[in-house]
């Protein structure tokens, strides 16, 4: 793992519905991200944040993209700014924001690594369309987008596409998939451990097999952790949470070997909303979460 990590804010609330998920990056600052990660022997800077747009932009009423211009500019500037600092050789920490803010990230890194892979630790597989959404949210098309699949405002950031291939994808934590996501992923053969393999594997395997699966075909592995991935019962604060999911345990063991076989170059940690959080414990959960990927150790 780099020694120097910068962290990027990235108050995004434009890609769905719920107010305060804006509020997710001073949620985990909060939390004491930076401290924690500067204790366990890392130099931390914090950029602060990405300035968002407002959603006063003319929409096309044809279109089933909400606050696309808004969206398609924080990927931009969000692009540049995570270009710069992989290219300064530092890990980049992003905190969302909504998911939709995957899109400027993965952006940003992709232009780095030839053979980029994607870990994408989710309720949701985040790969609708404007034809497949039901919902219009962008926050529901980051890894369509990422493949070059949707609106080419957002498949097209810092100007090429695709970002990532369908094999250097795993999707750990499936759940709540609409149908359009998933004839995508059986068409486009992405890899997918639903709640139904985490149960019969267990999670010591499903991440053994995603590291052995990534480890070779990849140069680099983008980890985008999506709070709503764990159960609500341990991350309340998400505007989109479904019953059923990864237990913080065994979030933190997918961490740790995450960190164990030094495979991650850039994490975003995304949907952390403190209106619907209980005392700010889901920014907690991420910051601790954080620690483990960062080679936290009880001993
Ligand atoms: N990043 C998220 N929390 N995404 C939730 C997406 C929910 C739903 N599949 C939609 O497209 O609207
Ligand atoms: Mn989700
Ligand atoms: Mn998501």
């Amino acid at each position: 793992m780099k020694s120097k990590i910068t962290i990027v804010g990235v108050p995004m609330d434009l890609g769905q519905r719920n107010p305060g998920v804006n509020m997710g990056p001073n949620a985990m600052r909060y939390a004491g991200v930076s401290e924690y990660l500067e204790g366990l022997g890392y130099k931390v800077t914090d950029y602060n944040d990405i300035e968002i747009g407002k959603a006063e932009y003319l929409e096309d009423p044809k279109i089933n993209l909400r606050n696309l211009k808004a969206v398609a500019d924080a990927s931009e500037t969000l692009g540049e700014k995570v270009d710069s600092i992989v290219k300064s050789g530092e890990f980049p920490l992003i905190l969302g924001g909504d998911h939709s803010v995957a899109i400027g990230s993965l952006a940003g890194i992709a232009k780095n690594y030839k053979k980029l892979g994607v870990i994408w630790y989710d309720a949701h597989g985040d790969l609708n369309t404007p034809e497949t959404s039901p919902s219009g949210n962008i926050h529901g098309m980051p890894l369509a987008a990422s493949l070059g699949i949707g609106h080419p405002a957002l498949t097209n950031v810092l100007n090429y596409s695709p970002k990532v291939k369908p094999e250097n994808i795993v999707i750990i934590g499936a759940r709540d998939l609409d149908a359009g996501e998933r004839e995508l992923i059986k068409a486009r053969g992405i890899k997918v451990y639903t709640m139904h393999e985490i149960d019969r594997l267990g999670m010591t395997r499903v991440i053994e097999e995603t590291i052995e699966y990534l480890k070779d075909r990849t140069d680099g592995v983008h980890l985008s952790l999506d709070l709503d991935g764990l159960d609500p019962a341990d991350a309340p604060g998400v505007g989109t949470p479904v019953i059923g999911g990864i237990s913080y345990r065994e979030s933190h063991l997918a961490m740790e070997m995450l960190a164990e076989a030094d495979i991650i170059t850039s994490a975003d940690f995304v949907e952390v909303n403190p209106i619907l959080d209980e005392r700010n414990r889901t920014a907690v959960v991420a910051v601790k979460l954080m620690g483990s990927l960062f080679g936290e150790k009880l001993l």
